[in-house]
């Protein structure tokens, strides 16, 4: 059996809701960490690594990402699965919408990680979101301020894009 861990940072609590919710949705045994806790290493220990943060400023990385992010890209994470997530909002930050996604996969670029659960977004109200990439979200995007009717259908369908890598 494939180990998965949710690795998540969160300023003000959504990202770290959406990682517990995340964690009951998925039909598999997964450890919740929130990473202000965290170093590279204990990233190491699985192979399927959900990798979530919530986008701050203009389009940035939580800010507990910002040491991890470049320790963790140095490693050899080769044979690992990579899902990302996190919360944003479509409104108020229309062109930046849930970027942070994008820095994360950037970051790994390198290491040898295969990235999944790319979905064809519907339903979203963003104007731009780095974290389109080919007419695909590159992970689950959530805007709990003013769509948190379709939380649910939205992990719902990453979870479906994931399911052959779980
Ligand atoms: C100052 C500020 C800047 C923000 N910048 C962005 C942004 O660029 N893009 C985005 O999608 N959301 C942005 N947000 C919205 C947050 O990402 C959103 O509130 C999220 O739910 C916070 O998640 P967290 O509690 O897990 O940190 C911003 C919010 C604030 C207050």
């Amino acid at each position: 059996m494939k180990k998965i861990g949710i690795f998540y940072g969160s300023s003000t609590g959504s990202t770290s809701d959406l990682a517990q919710k995340i964690a009951k949705e998925l039909n598999a045994e997964a450890n919740v960490f929130d990473i202000a806790n965290c170093s590279a290493s204990d990233l190491l220990a699985y192979d399927v690594l959900l990798l979530g943060s919530s986008t701050w400023g203009m389009g940035d990385l939580q800010s507990d990402w910002e040491t991890l992010l470049p320790e963790l890209g140095k490693q050899n994470l080769s044979g690992k699965s990579v899902g990302l997530f996190g919360c944003g909002d479509s409104a108020c930050y229309s062109d930046t919408f849930c970027n942070a996604l994008a820095l994360i996969k950037e970051g790994l670029e390198g290491s040898g990680c295969t990235f999944i659960g790319s979905y064809a977004p519907k339903n979203y109200n963003y104007d731009e979101s780095a974290s389109e990439q080919d007419g695909e979200l590159i992970g689950l995007c959530i805007d709990e301020s003013n769509e948190s009717d379709m939380t649910d259908e939205r992990i719902d369908t990453w979870i479906k894009a994931m399911q052959p890598a779980l």
